[in-house]
Protein backbone atom coordinates (compact mmCIF):
# COMPACT_ATOMS: atom_id res chain seq x y z
CA UNK A 1 0.00 0.00 0.00
CA UNK A 2 1.24 3.07 -0.88
CA UNK A 3 1.98 5.48 2.44
CA UNK A 4 1.98 8.87 0.27
CA UNK A 5 -0.53 9.27 -3.13
CA UNK A 6 -0.41 12.26 -4.56
CA UNK A 7 -2.15 13.69 -7.97
CA UNK A 8 -2.32 16.78 -9.68
CA UNK A 9 -1.12 19.00 -6.67
CA UNK A 10 -1.21 22.85 -6.87
CA UNK A 11 -0.06 25.82 -4.54
CA UNK A 12 -0.05 29.19 -5.48
CA UNK A 13 1.16 32.55 -3.69
CA UNK A 14 -0.43 35.37 -5.01
CA UNK A 15 0.83 35.19 -8.34
CA UNK A 16 3.83 32.59 -7.66
CA UNK A 17 2.65 29.17 -9.21
CA UNK A 18 4.71 27.41 -6.10
CA UNK A 19 3.45 23.99 -6.75
CA UNK A 20 2.40 23.59 -10.60
CA UNK A 21 0.70 19.51 -11.15
CA UNK A 22 2.81 17.26 -8.67
CA UNK A 23 1.99 13.05 -8.78
CA UNK A 24 3.96 11.66 -6.44
CA UNK A 25 3.80 7.40 -5.26
CA UNK A 26 5.68 6.40 -2.13
CA UNK A 27 5.34 3.19 -0.95
CA UNK A 28 6.34 2.15 2.78
CA UNK A 29 9.44 1.54 3.91
CA UNK A 30 10.73 3.58 0.77
CA UNK A 31 13.53 6.03 1.62
CA UNK A 32 12.33 8.70 -0.89
CA UNK A 33 14.72 11.68 -2.07
CA UNK A 34 13.29 15.36 -3.23
CA UNK A 35 15.82 17.22 -5.00
CA UNK A 36 15.48 21.02 -6.58
CA UNK A 37 17.16 24.11 -6.30
CA UNK A 38 15.82 26.54 -3.61
CA UNK A 39 12.65 28.38 -4.37
CA UNK A 40 11.80 24.91 -6.37
CA UNK A 41 8.43 24.17 -4.00
CA UNK A 42 10.42 21.42 -1.97
CA UNK A 43 8.75 22.68 1.58
CA UNK A 44 5.40 23.80 0.34
CA UNK A 45 4.93 20.09 -1.42
CA UNK A 46 6.38 18.80 2.22
CA UNK A 47 4.26 20.80 4.45
CA UNK A 48 1.26 20.03 2.66
CA UNK A 49 1.89 16.36 2.95
CA UNK A 50 2.54 17.05 6.67
CA UNK A 51 -0.83 19.07 7.08
CA UNK A 52 0.78 22.26 7.75
CA UNK A 53 -0.27 23.87 4.72
CA UNK A 54 -3.66 24.15 2.35
CA UNK A 55 -3.10 22.81 -0.79
CA UNK A 56 -5.43 25.25 -4.07
CA UNK A 57 -6.04 21.93 -5.56
CA UNK A 58 -5.15 18.22 -6.19
CA UNK A 59 -5.54 14.70 -4.20
CA UNK A 60 -3.75 14.00 -1.85
CA UNK A 61 -3.39 10.74 0.80
CA UNK A 62 -1.17 10.05 3.25
CA UNK A 63 -0.92 7.04 5.40
CA UNK A 64 -4.70 7.05 3.86
CA UNK A 65 -5.68 10.22 5.11
CA UNK A 66 -6.53 13.90 3.48
CA UNK A 67 -3.58 15.58 5.79
CA UNK A 68 -5.81 18.97 4.86
CA UNK A 69 -8.81 17.55 7.56
CA UNK A 70 -6.44 14.36 9.23
CA UNK A 71 -6.69 14.59 13.19
CA UNK A 72 -4.56 13.96 15.93
CA UNK A 73 -4.14 10.23 15.59
CA UNK A 74 -2.73 10.68 12.58
CA UNK A 75 -0.06 13.30 13.20
CA UNK A 76 1.20 10.80 16.26
CA UNK A 77 2.29 8.34 13.13
CA UNK A 78 4.26 11.06 11.34
CA UNK A 79 7.87 12.42 12.34
CA UNK A 80 9.29 15.56 11.22
CA UNK A 81 12.25 17.40 11.24
CA UNK A 82 11.91 20.78 9.81
CA UNK A 83 14.60 23.38 8.90
CA UNK A 84 14.13 25.41 11.87
CA UNK A 85 16.31 24.82 15.17
CA UNK A 86 13.91 24.28 17.78
CA UNK A 87 13.58 26.65 20.58
CA UNK A 88 13.65 25.17 24.02
CA UNK A 89 17.13 26.81 24.90
CA UNK A 90 17.16 26.48 28.56
CA UNK A 91 15.91 22.98 28.52
CA UNK A 92 18.39 19.89 28.71
CA UNK A 93 18.59 17.18 26.01
CA UNK A 94 17.19 14.91 27.97
CA UNK A 95 14.21 17.33 29.22
CA UNK A 96 12.94 18.25 25.59
CA UNK A 97 13.25 14.31 24.05
CA UNK A 98 11.52 13.22 27.09
CA UNK A 99 8.64 16.46 27.23
CA UNK A 100 8.12 15.41 23.28
CA UNK A 101 7.87 11.49 23.53
CA UNK A 102 5.15 12.40 25.97
CA UNK A 103 2.79 14.13 23.15
CA UNK A 104 3.04 10.63 21.42
CA UNK A 105 0.77 7.63 22.32
CA UNK A 106 3.35 4.86 21.86
CA UNK A 107 7.23 6.79 21.53
CA UNK A 108 10.45 4.86 21.69
CA UNK A 109 12.54 5.19 24.68
CA UNK A 110 13.42 9.29 25.06
CA UNK A 111 17.63 7.91 26.31
CA UNK A 112 17.58 5.34 23.60
CA UNK A 113 16.80 8.23 20.99
CA UNK A 114 19.37 10.26 22.69
CA UNK A 115 21.53 7.33 22.35
CA UNK A 116 20.96 6.73 18.81
CA UNK A 117 21.23 10.28 17.73
CA UNK A 118 25.03 10.09 19.36
CA UNK A 119 23.88 13.09 22.42
CA UNK A 120 24.76 10.19 24.85
CA UNK A 121 27.11 12.57 26.33
CA UNK A 122 24.74 16.33 25.64
CA UNK A 123 22.08 14.45 27.55
CA UNK A 124 22.31 16.98 30.75
CA UNK A 125 23.54 19.80 28.82
CA UNK A 126 21.07 22.89 28.01
CA UNK A 127 20.38 23.21 23.96
CA UNK A 128 21.70 27.12 24.21
CA UNK A 129 25.09 25.30 25.12
CA UNK A 130 25.15 22.82 22.05
CA UNK A 131 26.67 23.30 18.95
CA UNK A 132 24.68 23.96 15.63
CA UNK A 133 25.58 20.31 14.30
CA UNK A 134 23.96 18.93 18.30
CA UNK A 135 21.64 20.96 17.89
CA UNK A 136 20.08 19.66 14.56
CA UNK A 137 20.80 15.98 15.74
CA UNK A 138 18.13 16.91 18.59
CA UNK A 139 15.86 18.14 16.14
CA UNK A 140 16.31 14.42 14.40
CA UNK A 141 15.91 13.09 18.18
CA UNK A 142 12.34 14.90 18.51
CA UNK A 143 11.32 13.89 14.64
CA UNK A 144 11.60 9.82 15.68
CA UNK A 145 11.06 9.37 19.34
CA UNK A 146 6.91 9.49 18.45
CA UNK A 147 8.24 5.75 16.51
CA UNK A 148 6.59 7.59 13.24
CA UNK A 149 5.77 5.52 10.29
CA UNK A 150 6.51 8.31 8.27
CA UNK A 151 9.19 10.38 8.56
CA UNK A 152 10.04 13.94 6.62
CA UNK A 153 13.31 15.12 7.15
CA UNK A 154 13.96 18.30 5.96
CA UNK A 155 17.82 19.11 5.05
CA UNK A 156 18.40 16.73 7.77
CA UNK A 157 22.46 17.37 8.53
CA UNK A 158 22.79 20.82 7.32
CA UNK A 159 26.00 21.76 10.16
CA UNK A 160 26.73 18.13 10.28
CA UNK A 161 30.43 17.14 10.70
CA UNK A 162 31.20 14.57 8.02
CA UNK A 163 31.59 12.06 10.79
CA UNK A 164 28.28 13.10 12.11
CA UNK A 165 26.50 12.83 8.97
CA UNK A 166 27.57 8.92 8.16
CA UNK A 167 26.38 8.27 11.57
CA UNK A 168 23.04 9.92 11.18
CA UNK A 169 22.97 8.01 7.25
CA UNK A 170 23.43 4.67 9.29
CA UNK A 171 20.71 5.67 12.11
CA UNK A 172 18.74 6.66 8.80
CA UNK A 173 19.52 2.87 7.15
CA UNK A 174 18.25 1.28 9.92
CA UNK A 175 14.88 3.50 10.13
CA UNK A 176 14.24 1.95 6.71
CA UNK A 177 15.37 -1.36 7.47
CA UNK A 178 12.84 -1.44 10.70
CA UNK A 179 10.45 -0.49 7.98
CA UNK A 180 9.94 3.52 8.79
CA UNK A 181 9.03 5.40 5.30
CA UNK A 182 11.19 8.52 4.91
CA UNK A 183 10.90 11.57 2.90
CA UNK A 184 14.31 13.19 2.60
CA UNK A 185 15.00 16.85 1.23
CA UNK A 186 18.10 17.37 0.87
CA UNK A 187 20.84 19.80 -1.16
CA UNK A 188 23.16 17.53 -0.68
CA UNK A 189 23.92 14.91 -3.59
CA UNK A 190 26.15 12.28 -2.43
CA UNK A 191 23.71 12.22 1.18
CA UNK A 192 20.31 11.74 -1.38
CA UNK A 193 22.63 8.80 -3.28
CA UNK A 194 23.48 7.33 -0.46
CA UNK A 195 20.24 6.99 1.04
CA UNK A 196 17.07 7.36 -1.15
CA UNK A 197 15.64 4.29 -3.19
CA UNK A 198 13.79 6.64 -5.47
CA UNK A 199 13.81 10.25 -5.96
CA UNK A 200 12.36 13.00 -8.16
CA UNK A 201 14.00 16.17 -9.46
CA UNK A 202 11.68 19.68 -8.90
CA UNK A 203 11.98 23.02 -10.57
CA UNK A 204 9.74 25.69 -10.77
CA UNK A 205 7.00 23.43 -8.68
CA UNK A 206 7.06 20.50 -11.87
CA UNK A 207 8.65 17.66 -11.34
CA UNK A 208 11.86 17.54 -14.14
CA UNK A 209 12.46 14.07 -13.20
CA UNK A 210 12.27 10.90 -11.52
CA UNK A 211 14.27 7.65 -10.66
CA UNK A 212 16.65 5.54 -9.04
CA UNK A 213 19.97 8.08 -8.32
CA UNK A 214 21.79 5.25 -10.62
CA UNK A 215 19.49 5.96 -13.59
CA UNK A 216 17.78 9.28 -13.01
CA UNK A 217 17.88 11.94 -15.84
CA UNK A 218 19.44 9.34 -18.08
CA UNK A 219 22.58 8.45 -15.87
CA UNK A 220 24.16 5.02 -17.19
CA UNK A 221 26.39 3.05 -15.11
CA UNK A 222 29.10 3.58 -18.31
CA UNK A 223 32.45 5.23 -17.19
CA UNK A 224 34.94 7.17 -19.52
CA UNK A 225 38.41 5.91 -19.09
CA UNK A 226 40.87 8.55 -20.37
CA UNK A 227 45.09 8.41 -20.26
CA UNK A 228 47.81 10.08 -21.95
CA UNK A 229 50.49 8.45 -23.99
CA UNK A 230 53.21 9.06 -26.42
CA UNK A 231 50.74 9.44 -28.96
CA UNK A 232 48.65 12.16 -27.10
CA UNK A 233 45.63 11.96 -24.76
CA UNK A 234 42.90 9.08 -25.05
CA UNK A 235 38.92 9.43 -23.52
CA UNK A 236 37.13 6.32 -23.92
CA UNK A 237 33.42 5.67 -22.79
CA UNK A 238 32.99 1.35 -21.87
CA UNK A 239 30.39 -0.44 -19.58
CA UNK A 240 32.72 -1.92 -17.84
CA UNK A 241 36.28 -0.68 -17.78
CA UNK A 242 38.10 -3.56 -16.12
CA UNK A 243 38.91 -5.52 -18.99
CA UNK A 244 40.47 -2.26 -20.83
CA UNK A 245 42.47 -1.07 -17.82
CA UNK A 246 43.83 -4.85 -17.69
CA UNK A 247 45.01 -4.33 -22.01
CA UNK A 248 46.39 -1.09 -20.88
CA UNK A 249 48.09 -2.00 -17.75
CA UNK A 250 49.58 -5.22 -19.16
CA UNK A 251 51.32 -3.02 -21.66
CA UNK A 252 53.88 -1.88 -19.58
CA UNK A 253 54.40 1.33 -21.62
CA UNK A 254 56.45 3.61 -19.31
CA UNK A 255 54.64 6.98 -20.82
CA UNK A 256 51.18 6.13 -20.12
CA UNK A 257 50.12 8.73 -17.30
CA UNK A 258 47.44 10.74 -16.02
CA UNK A 259 44.73 7.01 -16.39
CA UNK A 260 41.53 7.78 -14.82
CA UNK A 261 38.34 6.36 -14.64
CA UNK A 262 35.37 8.87 -14.20
CA UNK A 263 31.72 8.07 -13.83
CA UNK A 264 28.76 11.13 -13.93
CA UNK A 265 27.87 12.15 -10.63
CA UNK A 266 24.64 12.56 -9.77
CA UNK A 267 25.50 16.27 -9.45
CA UNK A 268 26.39 16.40 -12.97
CA UNK A 269 22.88 14.75 -13.88
CA UNK A 270 21.39 16.77 -11.49
CA UNK A 271 22.89 20.44 -12.88
CA UNK A 272 22.28 19.52 -16.20
CA UNK A 273 18.58 18.92 -15.05
CA UNK A 274 17.54 21.90 -13.42
CA UNK A 275 19.81 23.91 -15.89
CA UNK A 276 16.96 22.50 -18.94
CA UNK A 277 14.21 23.26 -16.62
CA UNK A 278 15.42 27.39 -16.58
N1 LIG B 1 4.38 31.75 2.51
C1 LIG B 1 4.74 32.11 1.26
N2 LIG B 1 4.23 33.21 0.68
C2 LIG B 1 4.57 33.56 -0.56
N3 LIG B 1 5.41 32.87 -1.35
C3 LIG B 1 5.95 31.77 -0.85
C4 LIG B 1 5.65 31.31 0.49
N4 LIG B 1 6.33 30.17 0.71
C5 LIG B 1 7.02 29.91 -0.42
N5 LIG B 1 6.80 30.85 -1.35
C6 LIG B 1 7.35 30.88 -2.73
O1 LIG B 1 7.01 29.66 -3.38
C7 LIG B 1 8.09 29.14 -4.12
C8 LIG B 1 8.45 27.74 -3.61
O2 LIG B 1 8.99 27.85 -2.28
P1 LIG B 1 9.44 26.60 -1.40
O3 LIG B 1 9.80 27.13 -0.06
O4 LIG B 1 8.39 25.55 -1.48
O5 LIG B 1 10.73 26.13 -2.19
P2 LIG B 1 11.88 25.10 -1.76
O6 LIG B 1 12.06 24.22 -2.94
O7 LIG B 1 11.55 24.45 -0.48
O8 LIG B 1 13.14 26.04 -1.59
P3 LIG B 1 14.43 25.93 -0.57
O9 LIG B 1 15.36 24.92 -1.19
O10 LIG B 1 14.99 27.31 -0.67
O11 LIG B 1 13.95 25.57 0.79
C9 LIG B 1 9.22 30.15 -3.98
O12 LIG B 1 9.22 30.98 -5.09
C10 LIG B 1 8.87 30.92 -2.71
O13 LIG B 1 9.34 32.25 -2.81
Amino acid sequence: MAVIEVHGLRKRYGRRQAVDGIDLTVARGEVFGLLGPNGAGKSTTVEILEGYRPRDGGDVRVLGEDPATAGRGWRARIGVVLQQANDSAGLTVREVVRHVAGFYPAPRDPDAVIDLCGLSDKADAKLRTLSGGQRRRVDVALGIVGDPELLFLDEPTTGFDPQARRQFWSLIRSLAAEGTTIVLTSHYLDEVEALAGRLVVLAGGRIVAEGTPATIGGRTEESTVSWRDADGTHQVSVADPTALLAGLTARNDPQLTDLRVQRRSLEDVYLDLIGEAR
